[in-house]
């Protein structure tokens, strides 16, 4: 399957995330790109280069302001004196206003972050820029062939809302290729996401609107990051009521419990008549993932590729979530070969 990777992933290279109360080396680190790399190429799976497309695909789903925060978030840290990397500590929470946007770095850092897990740091906006050009590169190559194609997205995407950070996210690559197939005259998208996390920033973006069906399986938020949405209760508002789906599942649910929601999501799409899939694909649902609780091994990842070609749309694979374990590059693999063999 053809693949989509830009090296400017490579440009972020945080050194800390706070985790259980320290900072430690961060899950979401570069070394994955490698450990997913070599299995696609051992594959024979042609890697390409994307075009960059600028900022335009960007602003078609995140607000400017946001955007210009995290372009100018790492320099005016550092122009603030702080020793660290740029991590919040202060929110608007409940008690607090968020209509007003606080002048110093600081107060913005905490407008504009879901939590405090993700650091920013030297390279982060470069290395977001590069996630989404791959994103963008592999759904434009599935529109205009119809061909399924894989983009090594990193950071991922799936947490990041118009304008919040968080999760290891920044730019939701899921949210903006899936406008820019509604932009190149697709009528409804579905964005299913896989990831152990719920995509809370994916939801937010299209919570409102039908023309993208957003169905995610993943561990149960009263016990699982993100916590505070990807309950069944969220079905969509507006002109979107109906067009959300959440299939929230315990820690250590069973690959046929959780195949069983996949079949719920999969009808849903094709009752929906959705002309494009967009799977926002994380491996940490794998059972030896180290921050998550459900109970893949490596063959089903196969079976998981098999029953979404089995859905028949053009599709388009985009990396999320699945942490520094050899079996990443595997499980990747799996999917995507599984897709190719069902096709
Ligand atoms: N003790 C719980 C710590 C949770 N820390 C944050 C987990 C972020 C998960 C990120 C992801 O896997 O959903 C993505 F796909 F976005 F990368
Ligand atoms: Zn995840």
């Amino acid at each position: 399957m053809l693949t989509f990777f830009s090296e400017d992933s490579r440009l972020r290279r945080a050194r800390t995330e706070l985790h259980d109360g320290a900072l430690v080396s961060p899950f979401e680190c570069p070394e994955r790109i490698d450990l997913v790399l070599r299995h696609i190429r051992q594959a024979g799976f042609e890697v390409r280069t994307p075009e960059a497309y600028g900022l335009g695909p960007v602003h078609a789903v995140h607000d400017a302001d946001y955007v210009s925060f995290l372009e100018t978030c790492w320099p005016s840290w550092q122009a603030a004196g702080h020793e660290g990397e740029a991590i919040p500590n202060i929110w608007p929470a409940r008690s607090m206003r968020s209509d007003h946007v606080p002048r110093s770095v600081s107060g913005k850092l905490g407008y504009y972050a879901l939590g405090a897990d993700t650091s920013l740091c030297e390279g982060t906006f470069s290395a977001a820029m590069g996630s989404k050009d791959a994103a963008l590169g592999a759904v434009a190559h599935t529109l205009h062939t119809q061909a399924p194609s894989f983009a090594l997205c990193r950071p991922p995407g799936h947490h990041a809302a118009s304008d919040q950070f968080g999760g290891y996210c920044f730019f939701n690559n899921a949210a903006i290729a899936a406008q820019y197939a509604l932009d190149a005259g697709k009528r409804r998208v579905a964005v299913l996401d896989v990831d152990f996390h719920h995509g809370n920033g994916t939801q937010e973006i299209f919570y409102t609107r039908n023309d993208v069906l957003f169905a995610s399986l993943h561990g149960d938020p009263e016990v699982t990051f993100p916590y505070y949405l990807g309950y069944a209760d969220e079905t969509g508002a507006g002109e979107g009521q109906g067009y959300n789906l959440n299939f929230p599942l315990p820690p250590g649910t069973s690959v046929a419990a959780w195949m069983q929601a996949l079949e719920q999501a999969l009808a849903a799409i094709q009752a929906q008549e959705c002309e494009l899939l967009i799977v926002s694909l994380g491996v940490d649902i794998f059972e030896d993932d180290p921050i998550s609780a459900f109970t893949f091994k490596s063959a089903d990842f196969i079976a998981l590729g098999e029953r979404l070609a089995q859905a028949g749309l053009p599709t388009t694979f985009l990396m999320e979530g699945g942490y520094a374990v050899e079996e990443i590059g595997v499980n990747v693999v799996n999917v995507l070969q599984g897709f190719e063999r069902e096709s």
